[in-house]
């Protein structure tokens, strides 16, 4: 799987977020696409994951006969979860929508993330940390090819990032965007694109 960013320009109201941007992504690379603060990564994830449309240019993708927002699982600090639900309702919805496989019930779930919330508890009472853990874990549980983390390990704790790592290098055949500012972070991505490059 590819996904071909072809020409493509991004502007609100009159500000250039960035400018003939040409690339080609593929399954099997993980890429962190870097920038200081406002230089527009999270704006360049969201047009290449097809949520946000380019001003300019084209974003495809390649290998894809169906919908292409069901090979996109996305993780982000302004991605939401259903806050009145409890992490078994979060998981039985998200089961039930096809979003998950059977398998990820609220036991396996949870050891996948190392993390095991009281089942009664509303996510809306879930402390910052918890809910970025649960967000990457469905982020990464889903059987989907493409993985896209706006800063992954933001309000992580030591011991969730070294899990976040860890629980990285199993994804590794899938085409992995990470916008990110972090070291650690970038660190983990065969590439790396710097917004800065396309500004001009
Ligand atoms: N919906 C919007 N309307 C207007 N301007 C926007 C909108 N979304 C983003 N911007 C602007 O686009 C620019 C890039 O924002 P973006 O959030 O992509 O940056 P970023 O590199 O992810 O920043 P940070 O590291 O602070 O998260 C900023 O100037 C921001 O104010």
């Amino acid at each position: 799987m590819k996904i071909i960013a072809t020409g493509i320009h991004k502007k609100f109201r009159q500000e250039w977020v960035f400018k003939a941007l040409n690339y080609t992504f593929e399954s099997g690379k993980s890429y962190a696409i870097v920038g200081q603060n406002g230089a527009g990564k999270s704006t360049l994830l969201k047009t290449l994951a097809q949520y946000s449309l380019p001003n300019k240019g084209t974003v495809e993708f390649e290998g894809v006969s169906e919908n292409v927002n069901k090979q996109i699982s996305f993780a982000a600090p302004y991605s939401e979860l259903i806050e009145e639900f409890t992490l078994p309702e979060l998981l039985s919805f998200l089961i039930e929508i096809d979003f998950l496989d059977a398998r990820w019930d609220f036991n396996a779930f949870t050891s996948f993330i190392n993390l095991r919330p009281s089942e009664t508890k509303y996510i809306k009472n879930f402390s910052s940390g918890m809910r970025q853990k649960v967000k990457l874990g469905v982020a990464l549980a889903a059987d989907r090819p493409i993985l896209c983390l706006d800063e992954p390990t933001s309000n992580l704790d030591e011991a969730a990032k070294n899990w976040f790592y860890k629980a990285l290098e199993s994804q590794r055949h899938k085409l992995i965007l990470i916008a990110s500012n972090e070291k650690a972070e970038i660190d983990l991505c065969t590439d790396s694109l710097a917004i800065a490059d396309y500004k001009v």
